[in-house]
């Protein structure tokens, strides 16, 4: 398998940070609980994007981090483990008081046709002002071999306001062998009241595509998610002050192996990949012989297992990064609003 240059906890970041429209402050603003919960769907929905087949993101050493600013958005990402994996994410918007904490472990299982991971590990997103918590999962990632190949999403995803008792049933469905465009990365479910069961919207749609919901009892159907206009024409972060990077920055740790992918000098580029992953192990060792276990710098993270892996900010705010995503240009009249 080939590597995209850049790292797993780029790829996470990504899709916290890489919108076009403001699907997030869109949650902290709707006036009604409803309304939030609607937007905060159609948010969890933006986050599942279509990968691409045959690359895969660099497995990122323990202690890496990625951080990233996009307007008044900051966006902090550390590898807290290495083995098992698990990424963390902490993002805080000061301006619309929206808070995001991510702790992901990825787990892998190997088929004859197929490579099902599971993501495991909660999201939660809340809005401060509110006070309200909205608790989620990833479905699962599916690498297909055969019959087609291809990379898809898969599974229930389930979200949870214990505040105002709302609660949406997602689930990710593909083609497992015919091909038809009509199953083919659709998303079906349902927004209820938790308290009564009671259904409210029932959702339908694609998450590459589009994604409606209908109201049960006026029978309205509206658009909740539009791929096209959430993820189209992307930009890619720049490098806004270059002496405030960290040195474990994804960008500064995987540089030499990226930049050899890309003038496709394929062996330079293994070898400089060979030498990180040679310098993890060496660490690694060095710390088990001292006895000594690794502590994350921006996040706690505790871990039992009934409720799996877990990640605490230590810190309120992520601070603005040295990298920022470059705003889009609203020259079509403020589209992106
Ligand atoms: C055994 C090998 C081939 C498996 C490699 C799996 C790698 C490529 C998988 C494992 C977990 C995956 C991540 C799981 C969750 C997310 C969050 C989502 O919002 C964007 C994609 C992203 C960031 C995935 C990117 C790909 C990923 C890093």
């Amino acid at each position: 398998m080939f590597n995209l240059p850049k790292s797993q906890l780029q790829c996470y970041g990504e899709s916290v940070y890489c919108n076009n429209s403001d699907i997030l402050s869109k949650c902290a603003k709707q006036e009604t609980s409803l309304e939030r919960f609607t937007s905060v769907v159609a948010w969890s929905i933006s986050t599942m994007r279509p990968l691409m087949f045959g690359v895969a993101p660099y497995n990122p050493v323990l202690g890496e981090t990625h951080h990233v600013s996009r307007g008044t958005l900051n966006v902090l990402l550390e590898q807290v483990s290495h083995h098992p994996p698990v990424t963390a994410l902490h993002a805080t918007d000061e301006k619309d008081k929206v808070e995001i904490i991510w702790c992901h472990r990825p787990v892998p299982k190997f088929y004859g046709t197929h490579i099902e991971t599971e993501v495991q590990g909660k999201r939660q997103l809340k809005i401060l002002d509110r006070n309200e918590t909205y608790i989620m999962n990833s479905p699962n990632l599916v690498i297909r071999f055969f019959p087609m190949p291809g990379v898809d999403w898969l599974g229930n995803v389930t979200i949870k306001c214990q505040e105002t008792g709302l609660e949406a049933e997602l689930n990710y469905r593909g083609n497992s062998f015919l091909p038809r465009p009509s199953v083919h990365r659709s998303i079906k479910g349902k927004i209820v009241m938790s308290s009564s069961s009671k259904t409210i919207y029932v959702v339908d749609g694609h998450w590459d595509r589009i994604v409606t919901m209908k109201d049960v009892f006026s029978g309205k159907v509206t658009v909740i998610y539009n791929a096209k206009e959430v993820i189209a024409g992307l930009k890619t972060p720049t490098v806004n002050d270059s002496k405030g990077i960290l040195q474990s920055e994804s960008t500064l740790v995987w540089a030499e192996v990226s930049k050899n992918i890309l003038q496709k000098c394929w062996a330079k580029a293994k070898e400089a990949k060979t030498c990180i992953e040679e310098r993890q192990r060496e660490l690694a060792r060095e710390a088990k012989l001292k006895g000594e276990s690794w502590i994350p710098k921006h996040f706690t993270i505790s871990h039992s297992k009934e409720s799996g892996w877990d990640c605490l900010p230590n810190q309120k705010l992520v601070c603005s990064a040295p990298i920022i995503v470059p705003p889009v240009e609203s020259h079509d009249g403020g589209e992106c609003n």
